[in-house]
Order: structure tokens, then sequence, then C-alpha cells
């Protein structure tokens, strides 16, 4: 034995040709620091062996490895200078395994991501089994490659497809790499360990020439001046077009690879660590990391809940066809689930039935799904004006009106068709799961199922617990939502959940500036433009459908009389009174049509200003715009999370995040938060608290900053 540690081993497999395998205790290998530690002393050892003639790289599990330890990314960069040393440590192992005084292998199964990657690319070869992905996903975290990655793969693919890789971050499957060049052959699984030592042997006994294949990655790239400005420049032009400002990391990548591009290792590698330093002190990298790691913290809750999952769905109905029934019912059968889609009106199931086509069809012109799959898919969908139809199917989802009355009559009349066992969800977006629950005789197995709209897009479902709901019955719904490819995010019950919640301050933050005659469409720039939402909220309500928001204002005010009551001179009040319902009706705050070539506009409404008494290009300044939206919301959140509704500032993140598309590089309302400072957050929010109730921070706010704590330290998702 060569060496021995706790995540890698060495040994010879042959005679003169020794094999470096990574193989930690857990699931995957991963570049945590200790393992970084080990590479270095296995890769001393390995320098230091007599009569070695050849090293070849391997993973004794079925993925290679995952990359570096991207739990503990934060508590490191918070420390620069420790930032600083581990970077340009951990580069510099690479450099020792490329260094290697004899010919080395990489052989890839699985996923080589990140450092598992640049780990292959410091070896001489690369030998990949059909299984491989390949790739460099750190601007996915905000990051670019650490160790090496962007030094060493231009050198190796060239610098076109480098940087189309590591300034997206795909994945690569074993052929394609291979026909970029990143690999050097791809063989069959229980063919890798052979093909490797044969490449090996092969370039120890002289019949390939190891040497001249590692010295192009010591050297300034092989690129002539006119060749390389180009391919910089269409680059950029492609990041400035995908990523935009908010998002450093591409641009940050394409600096590294310029400034390395005319030096040896050492100065490309000294121009990789000082961008990938800077980045590690973004707000987008710190937002980035902590979305992956609420994210994993989110998949791991909902597996728990449906691992105890007794009652398994096969069959569901849903009541209601329209906008959310339709696309539920579809989704459901995307997955397997077959649908009863239960109506009132004929029309409605044609509507549902035809819209399901449709998205469909998009489906088969894009190849991903065939005509056999879709005929199958719309055949799983069973239109009924039945309420016998749905007496055998294991869930009920209700998506008919939004009307307390009208769901309570329609839940309690289906409570009496289907069997005892089965569950009744509501896609209520509103209305308090306790209150529905009291014209049920089994509450217990009654609880809210909030998809988002649309269905087929959108990632996130509240599961709403209602004061009598079982955990049987959360288990089973949790265990559904994901087998329709959701995430599902476990609430407690209050009036909106979370997300509409939280969302409703935010949108009475807007209409205050409104209502002091502030353009809205400046607000939706602001909030677009600089804050990074997908709408800004005037363009939101009339997505969401003003007669729909307006009416919520109600079930919210009801909720919260003082902190949420209605204002019947509020944009939205006088909106809906107009009958401008938003995109629905063609009209709301904009105006909705198309151009001559068919294409939809959008357009800012002269009836709009005289109707809401506000002044078009009467502006804010942006920060004011920005602080007068986002507070109401984030205070509201943290009072979702103090109040229990919510487990965690994690799923908080994850849940604003899917269901109402939190700009990612921001990470989420607590990440925010957290960006901000705690203290600047209430300096701000005081500024403002003449306002109103949305403005002022809780008390336990107050004494989180004054302790120093995070949101994040105390209630990381259980
Ligand atoms: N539209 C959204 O963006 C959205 C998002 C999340 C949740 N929701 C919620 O989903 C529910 C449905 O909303 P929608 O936008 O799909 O409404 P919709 O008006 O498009 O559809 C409601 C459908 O229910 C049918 N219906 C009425 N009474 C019925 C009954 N007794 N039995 C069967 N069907 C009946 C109507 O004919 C209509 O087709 C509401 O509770 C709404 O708050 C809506």
């Amino acid at each position: 034995m060569i060496y021995q540690g706790e995540s890698i081993r060495v040994d010879f497999i042959e005679p003169g040709f020794a094999e470096l395998q990574f193989d930690a205790k857990g699931s995957v290998n991963k570049f945590d620091q200790a393992t970084l530690e080990e590479f270095s002393e296995a890769l001393t050892k390995l320098q230091n062996t007599d009569d070695l003639r050849g090293v070849i790289v391997t993973s004794s599990k079925s993925t290679f490895i995952v990359g570096a330890d991207i739990t503990e990314f934060l508590t490191l960069f918070s420390d620069q200078e420790k930032t600083r040393s581990w970077v340009a440590k951990a580069s510099r192992v690479f450099d020792q395994l490329e260094d290697l005084p004899v010919p080395t292998v990489g052989a890839v199964t699985g996923f080589a991501l990140g450092g598992g990657c640049e780990a292959l690319l410091a070896c001489d070869y690369r030998v990949a089994d059909t299984t491989a992905t390949i790739g460099l996903p750190e601007v996915k975290l905000g990051l670019i490659p650490g160790f090496g990655g962007t030094m060493r793969l231009p050198r190796v693919i060239g610098p076109d497809n480098a940087l189309e890789w590591i300034t997206t971050g795909k994945n690569n499957k074993a052929l394609d790499a291979l026909k970029v060049g990143a690999v050097d052959a791809v063989v069959e699984p229980e063919n890798l360990t052979k093909a490797a030592l044969n490449l090996a042997k092969a370039a120890a006994a002289g019949q390939q020439d190891w040497k001249a294949k590692r010295q192009p990655k010591l050297e300034p790239l092989k690129a002539n001046d006119t060749e390389l400005m180009m391919t910089l420049v269409t680059a950029k032009g492609m990041i400035a077009a995908k990523a935009g400002k908010h998002y450093p990391a591409p641009h940050k990548a394409l600096e590294a690879i310029e400034n390395g591009a005319r030096e040896h290792r050492e100065g490309a590698l000294t121009a990789e660590n000082n961008a990938f330093f800077d980045l590690t002190q973004t707000e987008a990298c710190q937002a980035q990391v902590g979305i992956f790691l609420a994210d994993q913290a989110v998949k791991g809750k909902s597996k728990k809940y449906a691992k105890a999952a007794t009652k398994e769905i096969k069959t569901a109905g849903v009541l209601g066809a329209g906008i959310m029934g339709g696309g539920i019912a579809y989704q459901s059968a995307l997955k397997g689930v077959p649908a009863v889609m239960k109506d009132i009106k004929q029309d409605a199931l044609d509507l549902g039935m035809k819209e399901a086509g449709k998205i469909l069809k998009k489906g088969v012109e894009r190849g991903k799904v065939n005509n056999e799959k879709m005929i199958k898919i719309l055949s799983s969908i069973t239109p009924t004006l039945l309420n016998d139809a749905v007496k055998d199917v294991d869930i009920v989802v209700e998506a008919v009106v939004e009307n307390p009355k009208v769901k309570g009559s329609v839940l309690a009349e289906i409570e009496g068709v289907i069997g005892d066992d089965a569950i009744l969800t509501s896609n209520t977006s509103t209305i308090s799961i306790t209150e529905l629950a009291k014209n049920l005789k089994r509450p217990e197995k009654f609880c809210g199922m909030h998809f988002f709209n649309p269905v087929h897009k959108m990632p996130l479902v509240e599961i709403i617990r209602g004061e009598k709901t079982s955990d049987d019955t959360v288990n089973a719904v949790v265990a559904y939502a994901l087998k329709l490819g959701k995430t599902p995010i476990v609430v407690n019950d209050c009036p909106g959940f979370l997300v509409n919640r939280v969302l409703f301050p935010y949108l009475a933050g807007f209409a205050g500036m409104v209502d002091e005659g502030v353009d809205f469409v400046g607000i939706d720039k602001v909030m677009e433009k600089q804050f990074g939402w997908p709408m800004g909220p005037a363009y939101l309500s009339d997505v969401v459908g003003i007669d729909t928001a307006d009416h919520c204002t109600v079930v919210m005010e009801a909720g919260f009389p003082t902190r949420m009551k209605r204002d019947e001179s509020s944009a939205i009040a006088k909106l809906a009174a107009a009958e401008r319902y938003g995109q629905k009706n063609g009209k709301g705050f904009y105006v909705y049509g198309t151009d001559k070539k068919g294409k939809p506009t959008k357009e800012a409404d002269p009836a709009t200003y005289e109707l809401l008494g506000c002044e078009q290009g009467k502006k804010l300044d942006a920060d004011e715009v920005i602080a007068r939206c986002m507070i109401p919301m984030v205070n509201e959140v943290v009072r979702c999370l103090e109040e229990d509704i919510v487990g965690s500032a994690a799923e908080a993140d994850m849940a604003l995040l899917y269901g109402l598309g939190f700009p990612p590089f921001r990470g989420g309302p607590f990440r925010y938060l957290e960006t901000l400072g705690m203290d600047n957050f209430i300096q701000l929010a005081d500024k403002y608290a003449h306002l109103g109730e949305i403005y002022q921070v809780t008390d336990g706010m107050r004494e989180m900053a004054k302790a120093g704590k995070s949101y994040f330290d105390t209630t990381s998702a259980k």
C-alpha cells in the first residue's frame, strides 16, 4: 500500500502501475478540505515512490467525484484570508498530480463535476465510460472553477468550447465530451479500469507521447491574437445577453481565461485564484450557494415525509377544469397518475382538454414526447360532469372558484362520494384550510395543496396542514406532489398560507406608492431590472388577475384586520371596480393586445393614469421603490417564521423562489435580509414605519439583531 487515508487510497495495481482511488465513507466522493489534504499527501507519496511507471485515478463508487463540498463554502468564504489561502493551496494540489514524473490517466464513471472534472483535467489522459457526465457547473453557484479548470480546460478543448462549458455550467455526456476532446476514449463500464491501465502502459512504453500531451497545459494558450480576440468578443456578447448584470460569475470566468491566456500555468492559475476569490465575496455567490443548501434541505425534508407515507396515490380526481384544475389533471396524467377531471360546464371540460393537448403538442414539436405518449397521457384524463365518476380515486384536488361558500359545499358533497380512506385537498390560494375543514366529516383526511400557475411549469406546491390534518395525510400528499415532479413545502395554516400571505403586503407597499401618484411603469421597471423580479408588481397583478387579487384582499383582511386592511381607494380595488381585470380581459394596469406580426403587446394605458390619479413619468428614487415594496414582504415572511407557518428560513426562501420567482441572485427573502444585514434592514424599515403596520419590524427580529443571530443559524430546515 502506497497510501491509505479516510477517502483516498493508493496501491500498485500491477508492478510499476499505481491506482489512486477515491473511496469516501459517504455515498459520493467530494473534495472537502480534509480530502484535499489527503489528495496532496497521496500525491506526495507517489512523487517519492520508486519504480513507478504510471498512475490511474479512479473511484470506487458509481460516480467519480461530484465536486467540492458546498456545505463548507459559506463559513469558509466569510473569512477572506482563509479563502485566499484555501483556493491558492487547493489549486496547487492539482499541479502535483499534473507534475507526477509518469503518465497519468483519469478513469471516469458517473459524475465528474467541478473539482472532479478538474482532477481529470490535471491527468495526461482521460477515459470515460458510457455513464459518465462531465462538467464545470460552478457558475450555478455564482463561482468559477477554482482548481485550475479555467486554466486547463481551454488548453485541452480550445477556448471556444471551454468558454461554453464554463460560462453555462452545462453537463456533458461522455460522447459529447469525446467529440470536443475533453476525454480521449469512451468505453463500456466493465472495461473502464482496464482501458485506463492499458493507456497508462502504452504511454509508459513510449507508444503514446504523454509528455507532449501534458506540455500545452503548462504553457500559454495556443491561439493567435485574432482568433483569441474573436472568441472573447463573441463570448462577451453571449454572456451579456444570457447572464446579464446580476450574475457576475460568467463574466469573471471569461476575465480569468482572458487574463491567463498569455501566461504559463502559474500565471494563469493566479488569474483564476484572483477571480475566484472576488466571486466568493459577492452577494450573488452567497445567494446561489444559499439556494443550493436550502434546496438540499427542502428535498431532504420532503423525502422524509414521503418515506413515512402509508397510502400510495394511484388515481386522482380534480374538481374544476379551469386554469388550475386543467393544469393539475394534465400534470397528474403526465406523471402516470390517471385523473378524472370534473366540472359543472361541458365548455370548461372541453377547454381543459384542449389546453392539455396544446401543452403536449408543444412537447411533441420539441421532440420531448412522441405521438403515442401524447395519446396515452390524454386518454388518462377522464373529463366528466358527474360527481360519481370520482368515487374510486385515492385523492381529490378541488380547484373550483375561490369562494369559501362554494368550496365548502363542493368539498362536503364530494366527501360523501369518495371512499372513507381517500384524501381530499383544496387548491385554494388564500382560504384557511382549518375553516374549510369545518364543512367536513373527516377533517383529518383534508389539507391544502396549493399549486402555482402555470401548473406544468411552476415547481412549487405548498402543502397546507390544517388544525386537524393528520400526519398520514400530509405524508401521502407530499409523496403525490413529488410524484408529480414538484417541490412540496409543508406549511401551517393561515389566510394566504406562506406565499400569498407575504405577497399581499408587497403589493400593498406598491399600491401605496401608486396612491401617491407614482407611475406604476417606473415601479415595474425598478423591480424587474434592478431588483430582478421576473415581473414588476403592476404586471404581476395583471397576470394574477386584478379581480382575483382584489378578492384575495378580502380574505387577507379577515385574517389580518389591521395590518392588511382592505382599502377601497387602492389601485387594485379601483381597477377591479372598473372591470379592468388584467391580462384575462386585455386591460388592467396595462392594455394587452397583439402587434402586426401577432406578437403579444403590453402598453401603459392613459385611462389607467386617469383612473388611478397617478402621473406618467413621476418617479421615486430606485432605492426607495425597492425598500417600499420589499420591507413589507420581508417583515411578513419573518412573521410567518415566528408564527411557525413555515418551518425554516431555508424553506421560506425556496418557496418564494419556486412560487414567485424571487430573484435567484438574491437567494430568497431571508438570504436578502442576511445580505442587507439585519441592523441595516431595521434602520431602513424604521424610516418607513410611519407608512403603516406592514413596515414595522417584529420584536423578534429586533432581538435577533441585538443578539447578532442569523435566521439560518436557528431555523435551518429540520
Ligand atoms: N389562477 C391562478 O393563478 C391560481 C393559482 C393558484 C391557485 N388558484 C386557485 O385555484 C382555484 C381555481 O382557480 P382557477 O383560476 O382555475 O379558476 P377558473 O375560474 O379558471 O376555474 C374554475 C372552474 O371551476 C368550475 N366549477 C365551478 N363550480 C364547480 C363545481 N361545483 N364543481 C366542479 N367545477 C366547478 C368552473 O366551471 C371553472 O371551470 C381557486 O381556488 C384559485 O384561487 C388559482
